[in-house]
Parts: C-alpha cells; sequence; structure tokens
C-alpha cells in the first residue's frame, strides 16, 4: 500500500511506494502518482520527495487558468503553480569553483483568473533560484508576495497599475479618487519584477521601475521579508530599473516628472537611506527621457536623456497607448550627461544622434598617453531609434511566432562622449550587427570590468528568422567578432556572468541562463564564459516562464 504523509509545506516525507518508476521522462529517478510526478530530494538522509504538480494545481486558486497545451512554449505561459524545490539531474559538469546561488526575477504570471494581461512587463514577479554546490544543482521557484500580486489573488481582480495595465474604475466617482491615487503614487504597483540585487550588506532587494517595488527577499527560501522602505525624504514614485550595485556602492538614478531632470544617489551599505550626488537638468522636453538603465565609469555616473520619454498624459489613459506610458519625441533629441561621482557636477552634457535602449552594458574613460581622461566610452543594446521593440514585447505578439522575420533590428550601440567641451557625441555601431544577427538585447558582463575598459560582453542576439532573441552571444568587442549558442526554437534568457574566483581573464568564468524550449520544458544552461561552449545543463520538472534579470550570491 502507497503511503504518503504530505505535511503542509511543499515537501513531503514518503513511507512507501506503489509508484511508477520514472526515469525515462524527466532523465532522473522520480514517480508519477496521479497527475504529480514526485523527485527524490537527495540532499537530506530522508527520503524525502518534492511534490511537482503537472497541471494547474490549487496553489494559486483565484489566478488558476487552464492550460490547454502542455507543449507550447513555456517561456510566455504563465509560472503552474505558485512553488516549487528540489534538486535537479545535471547533465554535464559544473565546476566545482561554482559555489553559490543564481538568482532570477521576471514576471511570470500574465493573468487573473480569465483576465489576460497584455504586456510582457505587466506578469506578477516570479523567482527562480539555481543553488550550485559541489557539482550538484538545487532549483526553486517562488511568486514574491507584493501587495499587488495579494491583492490580485485575493480579490481576483487587478487592483494596482502595472506597466500596461489599469484597474477599471467602479464608477466617476472612483475614477476620480483614481486620479488623485495615481499622482500619490497609491495606485501604482509595487509588483517587483524586473531584477534582483544582493546590496554590499548581503541584503537581497527585487527591483522594478516604481520605488516602492523594492522588496525584501530571502536568497535561500525566496520568502518575500518584506518591502524595502527607502528611510530619506527625496520622494518621487519612479526610479532607473538597474540600479549600479557593487561591494562598496549603490547609485541610482531617479527621474523627476515635474521639473525634468533626474537626481543622481547614493545609498551606503546598511542603510535605507539615499543621499543625493548631484542632478542632470533635461535639456529637452516636456520630460525626462524614460531611463531603465544608466552606466557608469570609474569617475562619472552617465545620465542617459533618451528622445523616448515618460508622457504624463499616457499615464493618465485607461488603454495601454502604442508606446504605454511614453512618448517618441524626436524633436527633443537625444543627450547623454556625463556627472562627476566625487563632486556632483556635470563635466559634460552632449546632444547624440537619437537613439532607444532598454539596457547599457558598460562604460569606461579614455584617456591619453599623459594618462587624462579624453573621452567617455558607453555601450548599449540599442534598437536603433526604432520603438517598436515596445510593441513587439507585447504577450499577444510573443505567442504568435509564425516564421516570420519580425524582430527589429538592434546593435551594440557605442557613445563616444568627448569631454573636451565639444557638444556632440558620437554613437555607432561597435561590430557589425550581422555578427549578432541584428538582435541584441539582455546583456551582462564580468562585473570585475564595471566602468572599466573591457573586451567582452554576454547578451542575446538573433538567428533568423525570429521574432524575439533566441542565440545566447559572446561579443568580442576588440576583434568585432560574436560567437553564438543556438537550439532551434528555443528562448534563452539573459545570459549571466559569473567569474571563475582567482581569475586573471576576463572571460575566465561561466554563463548561466534559462532556457524555455520548443517542446514546453526547461533547462538551465551552463556555458564556458571563455570558449562558450556547453558544459552542463539540468532540465527542470517543467519550463518556465521567461525571466528578465538575475544576480549571483557566491556561498
Ligand atoms: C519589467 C520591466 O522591465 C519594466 C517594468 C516597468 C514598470 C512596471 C513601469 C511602471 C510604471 C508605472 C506603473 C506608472 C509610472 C510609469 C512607469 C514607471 C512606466
Ligand atoms: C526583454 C527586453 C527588456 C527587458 C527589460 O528589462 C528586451 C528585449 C528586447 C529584444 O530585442
Ligand atoms: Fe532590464
Amino acid at each position: 500500500m502507497a503511503s504518503l504523509v504530505f505535511s503542509t509545506s511543499e515537501t513531503s516525507i514518503f513511507r512507501s511506494s506503489a509508484l511508477t518508476s520514472n526515469r525515462s521522462a524527466h532523465g532522473r529517478d522520480g514517480f508519477i502518482l496521479g497527475r504529480s510526478i514526485f523527485f527524490k530530494n537527495s540532499n537530506t538522509k530522508d527520503l524525502q520527495i518534492t511534490k511537482v504538480a503537472t497541471k494547474s494545481p490549487e496553489t494559486i486558486p483565484s489566478l488558476e487558468r487552464k492550460i490547454s497545451d502542455d507543449r507550447k512554449l513555456a517561456a510566455w505561459t504563465s509560472i503552474r503553480q505558485e512553488r516549487w524545490e528540489g534538486e535537479i539531474v545535471i547533465e554535464g559538469e559544473v565546476p566545482l569553483w561554482l559555489k553559490g546561488t543564481y538568482i532570477r526575477n521576471g514576471p511570470g504570471l500574465w493573468n487573473i483568473g480569465d483576465y489576460n494581461f497584455r504586456h510582457l512587463f505587466d506578469g506578477y514577479a516570479t523567482l527562480v533560484r539555481l543553488h550550485f554546490e559541489n557539482g550538484r544543482l538545487t532549483m526553486g521557484h517562488r511568486q514574491i508576495e507584493s501587495e499587488a500580486y495579494k491583492a490580485a489573488k485575493t480579490t481576483n481582480k487587478l487592483c494596482y497599475r502595472e506597466f500596461s495595465e489599469v484597474p477599471k474604475p467602479d464608477n466617476f466617482l472612483s475614477y476620480i479618487g483614481d486620479l488623485a491615487k495615481l499622482f500619490s503614487g497609491a495606485s501604482l504597483t509595487d509588483n517587483a519584477n524586473t531584477g534582483v540585487v544582493k546590496l554590499a550588506d548581503g541584503r537581497v532587494v527585487c527591483l522594478t521601475e516604481t520605488i516602492k517595488g523594492s522588496i525584501l527577499i530571502d536568497p535561500e527560501t525566496l520568502n518575500t521579508l518584506g518591502k524595502f522602505e527607502y528611510s530619506d525624504k527625496l520622494g518621487g514614485l519612479i526610479h532607473s530599473a538597474h540600479p549600479i550595485v557593487t561591494d562598496t556602492d549603490f547609485l541610482t538614478l531617479l527621474p523627476d516628472l515635474i521639473n525634468p531632470g533626474y537626481l543622481v544617489v547614493r545609498m551606503e551599505p546598511g542603510t535605507n537611506e539615499r543621499k543625493v550626488i548631484g542632478r542632470a537638468n533635461c535639456r529637452g522636453g516636456p520630460a525626462p527621457g524614460w531611463v531603465h538603465s544608466f552606466p557608469v565609469t570609474e569617475h562619472y555616473v552617465i545620465v542617459p536623456e533618451m528622445p523616448l520619454r515618460y508622457c504624463v498624459q499616457n499615464l493618465l489613459k485607461a488603454e495601454p497607448t502604442p508606446l504605454f506610458k511614453f512618448e517618441w519625441r524626436p524633436e527633443s533629441k537625444g543627450f547623454m550627461h556625463v556627472m562627476c561621482k566625487a563632486s556632483g557636477k556635470i563635466v559634460t552634457s552632449v546632444e547624440v544622434p537619437l537613439y532607444v535602449t532598454f539596457h547599457f552594458i558598460n562604460a569606461y574613460e579614455e584617456r591619453d598617453e599623459d594618462g587624462r581622461v579624453t573621452a567617455v566610452i558607453a555601450d548599449c543594446c540599442e534598437h536603433n531609434a526604432d520603438t517598436t521593440i515596445l510593441d513587439k514585447l507585447r504577450l499577444q505578439n510573443l505567442r504568435a511566432f509564425s516564421g516570420e522575420d519580425v524582430l527589429p533590428d538592434a546593435r551594440v550601440g557605442r557613445f563616444v562622449i568627448p569631454l573636451d567641451g565639444s557638444p556632440h557625441g558620437k554613437l555607432e555601431a561597435a561590430l557589425d550587427p550581422e555578427e549578432h544577427g541584428k538582435g541584441m538585447d539582455m546583456c551582462s558582463i564580468n562585473p570585475f570590468y564595471l566602468g572599466r575598459k573591457y573586451r567582452y560582453a554576454y547578451a542575446c542576439g538573433a538567428k533568423r528568422p525570429c521574432h524575439f532573441p533566441n542565440t545566447l552571444t559572446k561579443l568580442d568587442l576588440v576583434e568585432k567578432k560574436a560567437k553564438s549558442w543556438f537550439d532551434e526554437g528555443s528562448v534563452p534568457s539573459e545570459p549571466f556572468f559569473v567569474p571563475r574566483p582567482g581569475a586573471t581573464e576576463e572571460d575566465d568564468g561561466v554563463v548561466i541562463s534559462i532556457i524555455s524550449d520548443k517542446n514546453g520544458e526547461g533547462y538551465a544552461l551552463v556555458l564556458d564564459g571563455s570558449s562558450f561552449e556547453e558544459i552542463a545543463r539540468a532540465k527542470f520538472p517543467y519550463g518556465l516562464p521567461y525571466g528578465l534579470h538575475g544576480c549571483w550570491i557566491p556561498k
């Protein structure tokens, strides 16, 4: 007789079994019982097994929706259950030095009951954890318990403004109330679905573009610990989704929508207080350019002012506009401001060609033979000044690939910002975009090269035809060459570089990515940072939704 003792947690103790053995389907020991699969959790002495539901389970009851086709790409499909954890089998070999935890964040749940969200960036945050130790790998995933997520679960309704979704007012009076809540920030989401960073003091924070969407998590359990409250009086509602975080620093930008400009702020480790370094005033208008990320060099913070600008009118609209909360203002031009980190002074501010970017890759100072800084070089994933990429990230488009080559072209955009007082900067491709299939986004570098002259970057590129970046690409910015990993029909997430401790070469390390494959399944992939060959993969019990950005927490 089979007898299973289920605890209230996800993990259950197995006493005896009349279960079906299941090695072939998942390449590891496990059992099938009804519609659930159980894997051995082999790092405990007890025979402990972890339950994996194969259909929409009861764990997200109010958000439940039938998954009709189990084999469709998991990347654009809502996560099937709130959490899972267990050891997964590695094919190949993970280097023994790789000890620690990779955590990836991203929007993984795009529906409330039968109501489907429209944009990739609307989804409720899903964390994925890959814990590497002694050549073994434990995977876990879990939803972040933001107020927005909890409210959707309890009311079965959208309660906060997401990237493109706006709660429906019940009547005219509540519409007026909603406008007030928009300006106070009360109706903005705290759905921290964009990135995750480890602060120098060890705290792990998930982030999005709303300041209230800064949420502390426990990197071991993926528990939501609570809001990260900023103790200063700086106010404001939005910030860059990508602060610069190092072992000593936390820098971010706060766009000022009233008096167009950006505050550059720093937060000391162990504190929650952001202090102003300086302010960059916008040169174009009527609002600041969207600032999803920004780069730094050793001595400077680079403040981008994109012609794709925040738009207060679009913020007020109930239905998404073609550019969501933004507008394209080519006449307002594009600029790059360079601020001295030490003094907060703007050392130069140049007009540059029009550009569209989510992600800066890196920046560094160019010096002459006397060691004087002559220019700042800043690289980004640049979408050829074309805003249509935002529309391509609507879920309807992501779910509808019919083989047509519809991904707009992108490149590694290299800004050259002279520091000699010239009014203009340059923007050119750092290498021939054909090298990476003219697709380019979701980048990482060796973190020791942040702000310094560097050679390698890792990003997603394209093998055409495609509708979304579908390769992992190592860029050599000196040789101006790219090398790619590709698996037909798969969607890889951001290639994340982890340096080998003690390494002296820039590309000595591994690259971690999470793959959603054409069979609806998924796996963690580890590539060698130097050869860019696969060294290991580990299949998940089921495919996971696409995720955005990760961080590495060394053991
Ligand atoms: C996931 C990602 O990369 C970006 C997410 C951006 C969000 C959630 C932006 C939200 C916003 C609002 C809810 C209102 C104010 C404007 C804006 C910051 C775009
Ligand atoms: C998925 C993405 C931006 C994510 C922001 O955090 C951009 C994809 C661009 C494709 O080329
Ligand atoms: Fe991002």
